[in-house]
């Protein structure tokens, strides 16, 4: 058993959970596409900016809060949509959502959840210090399901929709074919219908099923005009995932987007794709302001959080290091993990004399 104090930073717990998991769960978790260039060049990107401190400023309080959408959130930290916790772990999205809320941080459910989104939501009611969930989408080929997915989100207290706009087809995961992976046979989408989700479950050599199943169910020739049904219909704000061209930002938010978030899929879809933190101060700028900006992919400490938010983004999501957590130690260890990266954040507030999450701008980095 892993104890989750022995972790001091983030990327300790990514070997607990290699550890912890089969070869082929963990290659699931971890790989992205092709040569997994883009995988590579999301967390190098950090690397490549510095931080530039400010002095003899009053940090003896530091506020991480951000705000979205008419709400104060208590951090600008959040876990990302990741299909399928209980690979991981047992128990799941309910204990990820529970971890994320004693860490009062934003959790983002995928469609492909493997728990009920109604009762990942009261898992995390119980969390002492409970935090917002939204609920993300796939562009289905059979829209009425997408809607039936929103309406159940907003009545069961879910504060978002996010539909990721990065996935016509799944990217091709070597390590996926290679290891012929499907979803184990005890752990469901239990969101969609049982007879939507069976190709997801059929082993062929050389294939990824799952690769089989988005063909299957995702919709290719979804385009902005879907964007404007949808946010005709939802109940609750649309932000779009996978924004990396800052002319796509505008288009998003002229069909109505209440934000975008920067992501390239954690280098899952395109290999070869310009970073997440590279393709953000463009996306800030084309924005100006009108909605929210977010960003995913290789953010691997409180400093790259801190970099990200200097160059606009209003919150940052979290990947693959949340499933690390919660694969070495459970609702436990997602909550220690989410506190490393606040502390770290909060740590470095101070020390760069710039006490307020919601002020930091561009002037508090430089590249190079
Ligand atoms: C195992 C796994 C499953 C994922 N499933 C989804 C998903 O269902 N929906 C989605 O929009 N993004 C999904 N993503 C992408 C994440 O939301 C996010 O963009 C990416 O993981 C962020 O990069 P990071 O892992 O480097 O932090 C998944 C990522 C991983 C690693
Ligand atoms: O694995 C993924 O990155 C992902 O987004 C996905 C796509 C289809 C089904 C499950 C997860």
């Amino acid at each position: 058993m892993t104890d989750a104090s022995d972790c001091r930073r983030p990327l300790d717990y990514r070997e607990r959970a290699r550890a912890a998991l089969p070869a082929h769960v963990w290659d699931y978790i971890e790989g992205g596409a092709g040569d997994e260039l883009t995988v590579a060049w999301n967390s190098a990107a950090f690397d490549r900016v510095s931080i530039v401190p400010r002095t003899m400023v009053d940090v003896s309080a530091c506020d991480l809060s951000c705000e979205l959408f008419g709400a104060r959130y208590a951090t600008p930290l959040g876990v990302a949509p990741m299909a399928y916790h209980q690979i991981a772990h047992p128990e799941g999205e309910l204990a990820t959502a529970r971890g994320a809320g004693a860490a009062g941080a934003l959790c983002v459910v995928s469609i492909f959840a493997s728990a009920r989104l109604e009762d990942i939501a009261a898992a995390r009611s119980g969390a002492e210090a409970s935090g917002p969930l939204w609920f993300q989408l796939y562009w289905l080929r059979r829209r009425e399901v997408m809607l039936d997915l929103a309406a159940r989100a907003g009545a069961a207290g879910y504060r978002a929709l996010v539909v990721t706009a990065d996935t016509p087809r799944l990217g091709d995961r070597r390590r996926d074919r290679h290891n012929g992976w499907a979803v184990p046979a005890g752990v469901r989408a239990v969101n969609l219908d049982a007879a939507v989700m069976a190709s997801a479950h059929r082993r062929r050599p050389g294939a990824s099923a799952l690769a089989g199943h988005a063909e299957e169910a995702f919709d290719p020739s979804a385009t902005w005009h879907d964007l404007e049904w949808l946010v005709a219909r939802a109940p609750l704000p649309v932000l779009v995932k996978g924004i990396l061209d800052p002319a796509d930002a505008q288009l998003a938010v002229d069909h109505g987007a209440a934000g975008v978030i920067v992501s390239n899929h954690g280098g899952r879809q395109v290999d070869g794709a310009i970073s997440a933190l590279r393709a953000l101060p463009p996306v800030v700028d084309a924005v100006a302001g009108r909605v929210p900006v977010l960003l995913d992919g290789g953010v691997r400490r409180g400093r790259d959080a801190f970099v990200a938010l200097a160059l606009g983004a209003t919150a940052v999501l979290i990947g693959r290091p949340v499933l690390w957590a919660l694969a070495a130690a459970g609702a436990d260890g997602v909550a220690h993990q989410l506190r490393l990266y606040r502390d770290e954040l909060e740590n470095l507030l101070a020390l760069a004399g710039r006490p307020r999450v919601r002020e930091l701008g561009r002037d508090a980095v430089a590249h190079g």
